[in-house]
């Protein structure tokens, strides 16, 4: 047995795991998204930086102009000042369009980034995650949440490194112009911070509850889209539509508060500019009427803080959108630092390259994450390679459940399950997919077209394995399809009939020839006619495999070369009843002849026939 190196568990850059409380604290925690983007980052804000830098000039030539050509009644001298208002108004639009360009390359390239990692992620989650958490939540994750991320990324980030640097320039320039107007300036700044700080913390959690409940309302939407002919096949499209109501007025409320909140917060930083201008106007005008001040040094000072005006106005706004992406990293991030749990090994084993395809249960239990009665419970099983066995058991026993421990869509909580004699948690994930295939009853297929659909597991098939899988599958429609294998198959596969998608996940599971194939009930969606085809054509595919079906029917039984019934639901899970061929479990236990009888009269006449 060969050791390979331990996979990363996810290809997303390295996001820092400690996450330290405090404000921004999850929008920290993504700078590893931003390393790729520093150069466009560091052009943008310096683009942002020098538009507004020239913006400040204005005002100081505008001092210059007062004082000197226009005083002075200097008409020479006004012109070269003047084009150099001109100049800078034309290096400012510039410096505007570079900014603009520079944010597509690194905003867009960061959002795309986070959202490629988040599905990534998302696709190394296990089936256990994704029990537990709803669709929507995820939906709205990776379009509303990271949409945010972005407008955080090559908006807001930008504008407050500019505005934090054109507080500190303005300022010192005021402060270089008159002391102690330039200081009421700064020192009227303090209420300003604390306030913002408090509504902030609001805003964050009015923002969140916000997000969680999109999250709710996509979860319904996407629920009842999906299930849209139950929901008219029962009228109940008012029931649905009065519980989206409800959970769209939550939201509205929700997205009210908030808006209240950034409103109070706009008016306060919308209002406080203006007070300390009129107190410095009034403090300028008496300078300048007992002559301790130039009227130009006046007029330089007011446009000069009326450069401030917008910066400080606009960080209720940008603070508020920071808060925003903040929770929408928060969010973002929970997803994330799920631990993909079913992942492999530290030091994976390889197994025999022509491995036989041996499937060992070795005193399995298992007990679902979200309860705490077991399903299963010390479930012993060897299926011998090239063997079939049938699983058969009342509804609800773990059939489906013991199925899913082999492929790991879930690991046994207690107990192995080997595969060749290894430990399917020590075999690469990919390896232990390449030799185990999977048909389940309830089959999915994506939007795809049929030829995808079919080459999941086995993108280089060629065309005669592809054929032969149709083949065994009796899916030979395929190729009546407007456009045969490159026809689109509807969302969930769901413009084909449910026999019809069965065949089509029948045949992506043979193609290949995996080593062990795992059946759940894979044929009952089919007419007795096409059942039987089916069946003659498995029957010669399990003959080179080793085969796991689970059986509700004799017919499907009669596949297997032993049966194994299971013990009837119960709270201390489910075990083996009896093992034995169909013959035999037929004559010698009831409870196995109970539970086929109620799916087919075949049973009496296959046990008179067997009594004889
Ligand atoms: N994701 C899940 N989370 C929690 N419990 C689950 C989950 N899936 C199934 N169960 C429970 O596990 C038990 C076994 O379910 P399973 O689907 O394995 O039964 P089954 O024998 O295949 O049933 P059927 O014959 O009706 O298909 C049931 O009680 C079911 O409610």
């Amino acid at each position: 047995m060969e050791s390979t190196p331990a996979q990363p568990l996810t290809s997303r850059p390295k996001v820092p795991d400690d996450p330290k409380s405090g404000a921004f604290a999850s929008l920290r925690r993504l700078t590893p998204f931003i390393r790729p983007y520093r150069v466009q980052m560091i052009l943008m804000t310096l683009s942002a930086l020098g538009a507004t830098l020239v913006g400040v000039a204005v005002p100081l030539l505008t001092k210059d102009l007062i004082d000197g050509p226009i005083a002075h009644h200097d008409k020479a001298a006004l012109w070269p000042l003047g084009g150099l208002v001109l100049l800078f108004g034309v290096a400012e639009a510039t410096l505007f369009w570079l900014r603009r360009w520079f944010l597509q390359r690194a905003a867009l390239g960061i959002e795309a980034d986070i959202r490629n990692a988040f599905y990534r992620h998302l696709q190394k989650l296990p089936v256990a995650f994704h029990d537990s958490w709803q669709s929507g939540q995820l939906v709205s994750r990776v379009s509303g949440d990271i949409n945010s991320l972005r407008r955080f990324f090559g908006f807001a980030l930008i504008f407050l490194v500019v505005n934090g640097a054109t507080f500190l320039l303005v300022g010192g320039a005021l402060v270089f112009i008159h002391a102690v107007m330039g200081l009421i300036i700064y020192a009227a700044a303090v209420p300003l911070i604390l306030y913002g700080r408090l509504a902030d913390r609001r805003y964050h959690r009015q923002s969140r509850a916000a997000q969680d409940q999109a999250g709710d309302v996509a979860t319904l939407v996407e629920e009842s889209a999906l299930g849209i002919r139950a929901v008219k096949a029962f009228g109940r499209q008012d029931l649905l539509f009065a519980r989206f109501d409800e959970r769209a007025q939550t939201l509205r409320r929700l997205e009210l508060t908030k808006i209240r909140t950034l409103s109070e917060l706009w008016a306060v930083f919308a209002a406080q500019p203006q007070l300390v201008l009129s107190l410095c106007v009034l403090i300028g005008a008496y300078a300048v009427s007992t002559g301790a001040l130039s009227l130009g040094t006046l007029v330089a000072f007011i446009s000069l803080y009326l450069t401030l005006l917008w910066p400080i106005e606009s960080m209720a706004w940008l603070m508020a959108q920071s808060q925003e992406a903040n929770s929408a990293a928060e969010r973002v991030l929970e997803v994330l630092d799920t631990v993909p749990n079913i992942a492999d090994a530290a030091a994976t084993v390889r197994p025999r390259p022509a491995s036989a395809g041996e499937l060992v249960f070795e005193d399995v239990s298992f007990t679902y994450p979200n309860s705490d009665r077991p399903v299963i419970s010390g479930f012993d099983l060897r299926v011998a390679p090239g063997e079939t066995v049938a699983l058969v058991g009342p509804t609800g026993c773990g059939k489906t459940t013991l199925t899913a421990l082999v492929p790991r869509l879930y690991d046994a909580t207690a107990g192995r399950v080997l595969v060749d004699g290894v430990d399917v948690r020590d075999l690469p994930l990919a390896e232990l997919r390449r030799k185990v295939a999977c048909a389940f009853e309830d089959p999915t297929l994506f939007s795809a077209s049929v030829r995808e659909n079919l080459t999941m597991g086995v993108p280089d098939a060629s065309e005669e394995q592809i054929e032969e899988a149709i083949e065994v599958a009796q899916a030979g429609f395929v190729n009546e399809l407007p456009w045969a294998l490159d026809t689109r198959v509807g969302e969930q596969g769901l413009t084909l009939s449910g026999g019809q998608r069965q065949r089509v996940a029948l045949a992506r599971a043979v193609l290949g020839r995996p080593s062990i194939l795992v059946l759940d009930d894979p044929l009952s969606a089919l007419d007795i006619h096409t059942e039987g085809k089916v069946e003659e054509a498995l029957h010669s595919v399990l003959r080179g495999t080793t085969g796991l079906v689970v059986a509700h029917r004799p017919s499907t039984v009669l596949l297997a070369d032993r049966v194994v019934l299971l013990t009837p639901p119960g709270p201390r899970g489910t075990t083996i009843a009896a093992v034995g061929t169909h013959q035999e479990l037929l004559r010698t236990c009831p409870a196995y002849r109970d539970i086929l009888s109620q799916t087919s009269d075949l049973v009496e006449e296959e046990l008179a026939e067997v009594s004889r």
